[in-house]
């Protein structure tokens, strides 16, 4: 079973926004995403970057995960915002468009030169065309240790930039790349976020989308607003119906008279062994949510 910690709801917010930083510590958010790329502007780089490590530095986000997004190294601020992200010491850093594993070799030798606690992680953004036809060695990188790599964020607004597929309902221009770099991420053992639903306004619209995200296989969702989180919360846990069947599943295959059985069927289903990993991961998600709730509430 891959690392459970919950990404259901993954809150990017501009580095610059002092409101925002300060908001999001009451957010019903699993993690959140300080950004200093693209949601900042030319002007604010610098003022975000401050911002953003000392929010980082001072604390007081409690379970949230945080997660630095930098500006690309080859820009005039990447080697600026990579040395001041590791001295705030995030739970991971976000690497803009990454495109080859190259990027990521040459990340983790600057890690390792600015000696980096081992508790950063290194995220990469699949944003471009060339990453989707690099996916699987881009991928394949976490298999070398020193990158760090445990995620994968989908950038679908860069995406459609770059391919001038359309984002429409449904997103059928782009599920072969999701799908592709869906199975790149499982067959490596990563963590993977979908992209961002733009329209504010419509949160029905993020509703189904976050459902679709679930249905394909993401962990969660990337979001820009606080009105999106219960959509996405809801839409990643387990339903009540899912977990119920699930510890039938578990309950039947522990049965005595079915010790020798390979496949077995409960309410009218088929369950081979294999089913039984994934009653598993429904029981353990909903209690971890329920765990959390109650923290919440406490
Ligand atoms: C889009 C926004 C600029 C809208 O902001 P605003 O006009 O302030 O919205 P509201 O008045 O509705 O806000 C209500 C309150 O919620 C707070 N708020 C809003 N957004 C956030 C947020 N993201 N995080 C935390 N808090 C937030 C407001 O401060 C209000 O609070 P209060 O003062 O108490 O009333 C804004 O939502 C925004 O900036 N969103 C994030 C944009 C962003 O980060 N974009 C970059 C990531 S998307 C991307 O690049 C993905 C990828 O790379 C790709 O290529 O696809
Ligand atoms: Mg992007």
């Amino acid at each position: 079973m891959s690392d459970l910690r919950l990404r259901r709801s993954v809150l990017y917010m501009p580095g610059s926004n002092a409101r925002a930083l300060e908001k999001a510590k009451t957010l019903p958010a699993d993690s959140l995403i300080l950004d200093l790329e693209d949601a900042v502007s030319m002007e604010e780089k610098e003022l975000a970057r401050e911002q953003v490590c000392a929010a980082v530095k001072g604390g007081g986000y409690g379970h949230r995960e945080l997660v630095i997004r930098v500006n690309a190294p080859q820009t005039p601020w990447g080697e600026g915002d990579l040395r001041a992200a590791i001295e705030a010491k995030p739970d991971a850093i976000l690497m803009p468009k990454v495109s080859s594993p190259a990027v990521l070799e040459s990340i983790a030798d600057h890690l390792e030169a600015l000696d980096a606690p081992d508790s950063i992680a290194v995220w990469a953004m699949i944003e471009t065309p060339a990453a989707i036809l690099n996916i699987h060695e881009i991928a394949k990188a976490r298999r070398d240790r020193r990158t760090r790599l445990t995620c994968f964020v989908l950038g679908t607004n860069d995406l459609a930039k770059d391919t001038w597929a359309q984002l429409v309902p449904g997103r059928v221009p782009m599920l072969p790349w999701i799908m592709l770099t869906l199975a790149a991420a499982r067959a490596e053992g990563l963590t993977i976020l979908d992209g961002v639903w733009n329209d504010i306004s419509d949160v029905d619209g993020c509703r189904v989308e976050c459902r679709q995200a679930r249905d394909l296989g993401f962990d969660g969702k990337t979001l820009i607003h606080p009105n999106q989180l219960e959509p996405a919360n809801t839409s990643f846990a387990p339903t009540e119906e899912e977990v119920r069947r699930a510890r039938l599943v578990i309950d039947a295959f522990n049965l005595p008279e079915n010790a020798k059985r390979a496949a077995i069927k409960v309410e009218g289903r088929m369950y081979e062994r294999q089913h039984i990993g994934m009653a598993r991961r429904s029981v353990v998600w909903s209690e971890t949510i329920a765990a959390r709730d109650a923290g919440a509430k406490a």
